[in-house]
């Protein structure tokens, strides 16, 4: 059997990106839009009712507009905005959360991809609270260095041709603290408050580490770094995609400095413990165009297609 699939926004980041990893499966046909034609409502509306998947990579009212035309009840949507991140009528697209999610999304029809830096923020906290080692309330903060593809077409473009000498240095954004992410990332980890989050964008093209700062004697239960780790490890311990890092900093570091692309071009995240009796930091590593937003998306497609959950994404 083929499925047949459409990419709305196929010209941008992600759907370009999606586009490559499909051209690896087979069992499905891939749609495709006339060039001068795939902002028309019109052949949007057509293709997206005539695909068993769409996937959208668009602005988020452009993917609420794609999500309203979809009348066809056989039409599964795969998003990647933040439109329906913490919508009750959809499925957080991120099968490892916890043992059910892998089953939700299968049987869903309306599946959401993570944002990226909530994607490393929710997999390193929330099996803290899952098992009662963190207080719902506790007062988390993180931060997070991405490469600026993650902006999208935009941000690319100012790097990559404004010749603005700002842009050599990391910069600081989301300082009204409020980005976009923290409902997801408050939602899905279970807190009470949302977390103090600042991303840094930096002067290369993809990889993400987000950094969560932990302070154990804030937790219900007092646990060291290493216990961190090896939570964290029997948490994750059947997952293909995530890794916990063995709980030894020397050996993760470069001379002391941490790579943060050694992700990238994968669907993996590594996850890190580093600290004591009474600091830890975890950080995830991950491509912020993999895990964080094309391989994600098609990891979920496999899941929902029941393929084999690697398809396209060696
Ligand atoms: N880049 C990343 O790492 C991640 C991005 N996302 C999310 O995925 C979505 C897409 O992001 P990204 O690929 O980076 O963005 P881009 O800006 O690179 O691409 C968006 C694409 O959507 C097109 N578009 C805009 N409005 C419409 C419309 N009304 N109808 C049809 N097409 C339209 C744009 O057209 P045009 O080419 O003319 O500009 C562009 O090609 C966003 O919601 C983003 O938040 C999620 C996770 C990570
Ligand atoms: C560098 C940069 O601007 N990054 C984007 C993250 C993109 C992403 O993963 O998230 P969405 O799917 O929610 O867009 C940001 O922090 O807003």
């Amino acid at each position: 059997m083929s499925y047949t699939i459409f990419v709305d926004g196929q010209e941008g980041t992600t759907g370009l990106q999606i586009h490559e990893r499909l051209s690896r499966i087979s069992g499905i046909e891939v749609l495709k839009i006339d060039a001068n034609k795939r902002k028309d409502s019109k052949a949007r509306q057509a293709l997206i009712n005539e695909a068993d998947i769409v996937f959208l990579c668009l602005p988020d009212a452009a993917s609420r507009e794609s999500v309203a035309m979809a009348s066809n009840p056989q039409t599964r949507i795969i998003d990647a905005s933040t439109a329906f991140r913490t919508d009750p009528e959809w499925v957080y697209g991120l099968p490892e959360l916890r043992k059910e999610q892998r089953s939700r999304i299968q049987s869903s029809a309306r599946v959401s991809v993570p944002g990226c830096h909530a994607t490393g923020f929710v997999l390193a906290l929330q099996p803290l609270v899952a098992e009662g080692i963190l207080p719902s309330d506790y007062p988390a903060t993180c931060y997070s260095l991405t490469g600026y593809s993650g902006g999208g077409k935009k941000l690319i473009a100012d790097y990559q041709n404004s010749g603005n000498e700002q842009l050599f240095a990391p910069r600081n954004y989301g300082l009204g603290l409020n980005h976009k992410h923290l409902p997801e990332m408050q939602f899905h980890v279970g807190l009470q408050h949302a977390p103090l989050f600042t991303p840094i964008v930096g002067n290369y093209y993809q990889g993400d580490a987000v950094a969560v700062p932990l302070l154990p004697r804030l937790f219900n239960k007092h646990i060291s770094a290493q216990e961190i780790q090896e939570l964290l490890a029997s948490y994750y311990k059947n997952e293909c995609f995530i890794k916990v890092m063995p709980y030894d900093s020397e050996a993760h570091l470069d001379n002391g400095f941490f790579n943060l692309q050694q992700c990238n071009h994968t669907n993996n995240l590594d996850l890190f413990v580093f600290g004591h009796q009474d600091q830890a930091l975890l950080i995830a590593r991950f491509d912020n165009l993999g895990k964080g937003a094309s391989g994600a998306a098609i990891q979920n497609m496999n899941i929902m297609l029941g393929f084999d959950e690697g398809a396209g994404l060696e």
